[in-house]
């Protein structure tokens, strides 16, 4: 569904972009991770037909954005990671605006917008100016205006940033919406703990190279040796402590006010022997995996020393 080949971008004398080999099939959303900087933008706005590739090839829904930049457009959404809205447009209006540019009849407008507006949650806000929405809302109208063409393939750039906390879940539940109905999403963002919920794949860029790729776990494990674990005893923390840190893949071991926090650098056999041996201890063991903190120590440790 899109697809890069070698793909390069230099400003001047600047790699943005080097030798970018992507693959992501149809119905799957890829999460594009990356410090500010690393290439994400760039690759998106060649993806869009905005930007030219210095090298190599990319094609979306097997188009080449170089030789077929109308059919390109025609077959994705692509929402910028800053884009205005126009004053004294109401909501419908602003949606009609781009409806026209896409050439879909008027006839045919109302219902869609209505549609558009039910799936992102904004049907109560048809009339409102749209320079009065919060920025979660204007994001979401951003995605209503990426999807009034009905594309296969949304590309999506960094649509959680700025967003609160509340308006970050109602995007992702929008999101994980458009999954189902089979749309291609690519979706970049700095926060890996962010995508990793909704991404089947992920690609980890760092100065313009791709430096992992593939599912969450098969990256995770690559990254292996950084599994930070948790784990909270309800009584008999003392046991637990002991046991802990007579295990050998128990590395950097913290007692802290909730419990237990070490790197694990075992695998799974290993971690469930070292649970068997916890409760055996007699402790009670009321919490034991990943810490919260587990995909920000994979992000860290997959960038570590890239280009340093
Ligand atoms: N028009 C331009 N002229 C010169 N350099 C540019 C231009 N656009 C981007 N760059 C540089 O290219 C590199 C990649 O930028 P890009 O915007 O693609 O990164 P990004 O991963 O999207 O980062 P961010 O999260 O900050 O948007 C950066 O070093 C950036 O400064």
């Amino acid at each position: 569904m899109i697809e890069t080949i070698h793909l390069s971008k230099r400003y001047g004398s600047l790699r943005a972009l080097s030798d970018l080999n992507l693959r992501i099939e149809q119905g799957k959303v890829f999460g594009f991770i990356g410090p500010n900087g690393a290439g994400k933008t760039t690759t998106m706005q060649i993806l869009s037909t905005l930007l030219e590739p210095s090298e190599g090839q990319a094609f979306v829904c097997g188009y080449d954005v170089m030789k077929e930049p109308a059919d390109v457009r025609q077959s994705i959404g692509y929402m910028p990671d800053f884009f205005g809205v126009y004053d004294n447009l109401t909501v419908r209006e602003y949606l009609d605006f781009y409806a026209g540019a896409y050439k879909i009849p008027a006839n045919k407008r109302n219902a869609l917008i209505a549609d558009l507006l039910e799936l992102v949650n904004l049907s109560n806000k048809v009339d409102a100016y749209v320079d009065s929405l919060s920025r979660g809302m204007q994001q979401r109208l951003g995605l209503a205006r990426c999807l009034v063409h009905d594309p296969a393939v949304l590309i999506l750039d960094e649509p959680a940033s700025g967003l609160d906390p509340r308006a970050r879940i109602e995007l992702r539940e929008i999101l994980k919406q458009l999954r189902a109905m089979g749309k291609t999403i690519l979706i970049s963002s700095h926060i890996l703990p962010e995508l990793a919920e909704l991404c089947d794949e992920i690609g980890v860029i760092e100065q313009g190279r791709l430096i992992a790729c593939g599912a969450l776990d098969d990256v995770s494990v690559r990254a292996r040796g950084i599994t930070l674990m948790l784990v909270r005893t309800l009584t008999n923390r003392h046991q637990a402590g002991h046991v802990l840190s007579q295990c050998p893949l128990v590395k950097d071991l913290e007692e802290q006010e909730d419990g237990f926090r070490f790197r694990f650098v075992g695998g799974e056999a290993e971690k469930a022997q070292l649970l068997q041996e916890l409760v055996n201890a007699g402790a009670t063991v009321t919490y034991f995996g990943e810490s919260s903190e587990n995909l920000e120590a994979v992000f860290l440790a997959i960038t570590e020393g890239v280009g340093g």
